[in-house]
């Protein structure tokens, strides 16, 4: 009888703050086609001519600024999703990182040394993104069919429009919003327009009115659409009115247009339209990381009270909630029965 165990994947850290070991994690980070989608020598022109000429000294100060004595707070926060995941349920569980270590080649060596056949495969993004879900997809199958042909391995797919997962986000916030405020932000990463239209099979999104209609042929891959269906789904939960909700895009990089409206923008303008009380929330990320924890929760509150903004509360992610460990458990229960119908 086959083995089954659980792989979560997530997006991975430098191993530590030294520029050197973020050089490193950027370069394959930046180096990923399905990241920065340039011809291969335009890519590292700019990657390696540019960004990394000066962009890991600074990531490496902004590291440094949420860096925990265990390490990376997003690679501490999906140890302790796998510890705790580990109690409930009774087959193996190991996590992976699209780059840098663990990487998901050892993720998934971890599993076959215990004897696993069959892998649940989880990439922890509620949203699709060729730059996520996408490139944890294909990373992960090159790996299989390289050094492990006899793996069988089934993947979860985007679960931003599960009831379970909205419901568990929902009373997250719930309990984190504060008495007054006069808006909440979802906050979602950003990724470059082209990217949507790129991995659009119908070739139908114009990243316009489209993207928030309920049903449209190209919502599956559509990353915006999947953001804003996320929020609507929430504030309808919530019973928070549509003029008390804003989204934006965050963590721009380059000179590409990205989706809009831009979070860093957003922050600057709101308060001079009368929103001085601001609550945030970024439910791209169900783990807290540099990008809420260091370009939100303090370049992001900064730029908001300078704009003349007053109250700044920022969200934390699901992290390690048991409410979204139950949640885990049961998509991928769901998925380990799959195994059964293929
Ligand atoms: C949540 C989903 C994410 C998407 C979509 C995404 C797209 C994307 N990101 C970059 C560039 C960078 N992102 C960086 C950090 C980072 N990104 C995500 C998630 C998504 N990225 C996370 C969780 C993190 C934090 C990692 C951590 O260690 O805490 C960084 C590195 C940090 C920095 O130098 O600012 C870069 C660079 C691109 C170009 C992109 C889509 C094309
Ligand atoms: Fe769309
Ligand atoms: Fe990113």
């Amino acid at each position: 009888m086959a083995k089954k165990g659980i792989l979560l994947i997530n997006l991975g850290s430098p191993r530590s703050t030294a520029v050197e070991d973020v050089k490193e994690y950027l370069d394959e980070f930046l180096m990923d086609e399905k990241v920065i989608d340039y011809r291969w020598i335009f890519r590292a022109l700019l990657v390696r001519g540019i960004i990394l000429k000066t962009r890991p000294a600074k990531s490496a100060e902004a590291y440094k600024t949420v860096w925990t004595d265990e390490g990376s707070p997003l690679i501490v926060i999906t140890k302790k999703i796998q510890q705790k995941l580990q109690k409930l349920v009774d087959i193996p569980v190991e996590i992976g990182m699209r780059y840098a270590e663990p990487s998901i080649e050892t993720g998934i060596r971890n599993l076959v040394e215990k004897g696993i056949t069959e892998i649940v495969l989880f990439p922890l993004y509620p949203q699709y993104a060729m730059s996520t879900t996408e490139t944890v997809i294909e990373k992960a199958e090159e790996i299989r069919k390289k050094i492990f042909p006899h793996v069988k391995i089934n993947y979860i797919q985007p679960f931003y429009n599960r009831d379970l997962y909205t419901d568990c986000l929902t009373e997250s916030i719930r309990e984190k919003l504060p008495q007054d405020f006069d808006a909440l932000l979802f906050s979602y990463h950003g990724v470059p327009e082209r990217h949507i239209y790129k991995t659009d099979p119908t070739k139908t999104c114009n990243m316009n009115d489209c993207c928030h209609k309920d049903t449209h042929p190209s919502h599956s891959f559509c990353y915006r659409h999947q953001c804003f269906n996320t929020t609507e789904r929430v504030i309808k939960k919530l019973g928070l009115p549509k003029g008390k909700v804003i989204v934006s895009f965050q963590s721009r990089l380059g000179k590409d247009k990205w989706i809009e409206p831009y979070t860093d923008h957003t922050l600057e303008t709101i308060p001079g339209k009368g929103i001085k009380n601001l609550a945030i929330v970024c439910p791209a990320f169900v783990s807290d990381c540099l990008e809420t924890l260091e370009e939100i929760s303090v370049e992001g509150k900064e730029s908001f009270l300078e704009s003349g903004g007053e109250n700044f509360t920022y969200i934390s992610c699901l992290n390690d909630e048991d409410r979204w460990i139950e949640v885990i458990r049961v998509l991928c229960e769901e998925q380990l029965n799959q195994f059964y119908l293929v």
